[in-house]
C-alpha cells in the first residue's frame, strides 16, 4: 500500500516534469533604432516572433545612450501590440551599434531572461551580432528565415533562392533566428495603435562594465550616402541599373528616374564592380534583399545571384535590348529595347512630383 502511494506520487512528479518544458514561448527581439524610432526591419522581427505562437511573450532589446534611446524606447513600447516589454541598455558602450558589446549584452540578457527564442532582422546589424552572440551562448543560429511553420520549424532559401529548405531546430535553448524582413511585412498599424504601452525596463549593466572584451572594437566613423531617398531595403519602388548602363555618368539617368518616382536606387554587382555606384546599392545574393511593390531593372541580364535579391518583388519590369536575357523569365512586364531611348522617354512622360 505504502509503495503504491509512493509510485502514485512518483507518477505525478514525472507528469509535472514532462509538462514544464512546454511552457509558453518567450522571445527576445534585437532591435535597431534611428532618430528616436524603431526601424521597420526590427518590427518585422516582431511580426516573425508573433508567428511563432499566439501566446509568445515578446521582449524588445534596445541599446544606445541618451535622449534618442529614450525616444526610441517610448516609440517601441507602443509600436506593436505583440511587444510586452522593452528592455533598454543605456550606456556609452552602445552609442554606436558595435557587434562585440551587443553580443555580450545579448548573452547577459539571455542568461537572466531564459528566452526560448532570439530573433533579429537579417541586415548588416543582425548578421554582425547574431553569430557572436550565438558563439557566446554555444548555440547554432538559423539564418535568413522566410517562413515560420512552428516554434522549431523554419523555412529558408538555399542555392541563391533556387530551393527552399525546411529546417527543424533540435539544439539547446534559445533558438536563434535571423529573418528576412521582406518576408514578414508589418500589418499596417496606425501610430500609437496600442492602447496599453509595453513596460520599459533598464538592463542592469554592472557586470558588463567589468567585462574587458567589450572594448576590443571601436567606432571610427560612419560613411553613408546623404541622399533624401527611401532606404533600399524598405523602399516601395526600386530602380536598378546594370552593366548595360555603361558608366557612372549614365547612371545619373537612373538616379533622375528614381527621384522622379520616389524610388530607391539599386545596382547589380557588375555595375558596382565597374565603379558606377557604391557597393551599398548592390542587390542580390551578396548584396541587399529587396521585395518592393515595383522593381524596375534597366540593362540587367538577370543572373541567378541578382534574381536571389529581388525575386520576391510584387511587380518586376525589365528593359533589356537582348530578348533572350534571363531577366525576362521573372519579369511581369518586359520591354526589349535600348535603355538609352526608354529612360529619357520615361523621364519626359512622367509628370513632375507635386
Ligand atoms: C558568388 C557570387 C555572388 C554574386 N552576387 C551578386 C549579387 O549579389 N548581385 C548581383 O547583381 N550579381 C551578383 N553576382 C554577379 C552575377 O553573376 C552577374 O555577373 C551580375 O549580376 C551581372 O550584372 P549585370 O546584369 O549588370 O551585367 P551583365 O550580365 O553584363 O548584363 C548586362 C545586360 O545589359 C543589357 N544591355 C546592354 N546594353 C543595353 C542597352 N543599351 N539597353 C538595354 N539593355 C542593355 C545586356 O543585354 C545584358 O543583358 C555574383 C556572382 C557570384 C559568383
Amino acid at each position: 500500500m505504502a509503495s503504491g502511494r509512493i509510485l502514485f506520487a512518483f507518477r505525478n512528479l514525472s507528469i509535472t516534469a514532462r509538462i514544464t518544458p512546454y511552457r509558453s514561448l518567450s522571445t527576445l527581439v534585437l532591435a535597431e533604432h534611428e532618430g528616436g524610432s524603431i526601424k521597420t526591419s526590427s518590427l518585422s522581427a516582431v511580426e516573425a516572433a508573433k508567428s511563432l505562437d499566439g501566446d509568445n511573450s515578446v521582449s524588445l532589446l534596445l541599446a544606445g545612450s541618451g535622449q534618442s534611446l529614450k525616444e526610441a524606447a517610448a516609440h517601441a513600447a507602443s509600436s506593436h501590440p505583440s511587444i510586452s516589454q522593452v528592455l533598454i541598455a543605456d550606456s556609452d558602450k552602445f552609442t554606436y551599434p558595435l557587434a562585440e558589446p551587443w553580443a555580450r549584452l545579448v548573452h547577459l540578457v539571455q542568461q537572466r531572461g531564459g528566452y526560448s527564442h532570439i530573433i533579429a532582422a537579417s541586415g548588416s546589424f543582425g548578421k554582425n551580432v547574431l553569430p557572436r552572440a550565438a558563439a557566446l551562448l554555444d548555440i547554432s543560429p538559423i539564418t535568413d528565415v522566410t517562413k515560420i511553420s512552428g516554434s522549431n520549424l523554419f523555412i529558408r532559401p538555399i542555392y541563391a533562392g533556387n530551393a527552399l529548405s525546411t529546417v527543424r531546430y533540435t539544439g539547446s535553448s534559445p533558438c536563434m533566428l535571423s529573418i528576412r524582413a521582406t518576408s514578414f511585412p508589418i500589418a499596417s498599424l496606425p501610430a500609437d495603435s496600442k492602447s496599453d504601452a509595453a513596460s520599459i525596463d533598464q538592463v542592469d549593466l554592472s557586470t558588463l562594465d567589468e567585462d574587458d572584451s567589450v572594448g576590443k572594437s571601436r567606432y571610427i566613423k560612419l560613411s553613408s550616402q546623404n541622399v533624401e531617398r527611401p532606404d533600399l531595403g524598405n523602399a516601395h519602388i526600386v530602380v536598378t541599373g546594370g552593366r548595360g548602363v555603361k558608366s557612372a555618368e549614365n547612371f545619373k539617368m537612373i538616379d533622375k528616374l528614381a527621384e522622379k518616382i520616389g524610388a530607391a536606387v539599386g545596382a547589380t554587382r557588375a555595375a558596382v564592380d565597374a565603379g558606377f555606384v557604391p557597393n551599398d546599392l548592390q542587390v542580390g545574393q551578396t548584396g541587399k534583399i529587396v521585395a518592393p511593390e515595383l522593381y524596375m531593372a534597366f540593362g540587367v541580364s538577370g543572373a541567378i545571384q541578382h534574381i536571389a535579391g529581388m525575386r520576391d518583388s510584387k511587380v518586376i519590369v525589365a528593359v533589356n535590348k537582348d530578348a533572350d536575357a534571363p531577366i525576362f523569365q521573372v519579369a511581369d512586364y518586359g520591354l526589349v529595347g535600348d535603355l538609352f531611348e526608354v529612360i529619357p522617354e520615361l523621364l519626359e512622360k512622367i509628370p513632375e512630383k507635386k
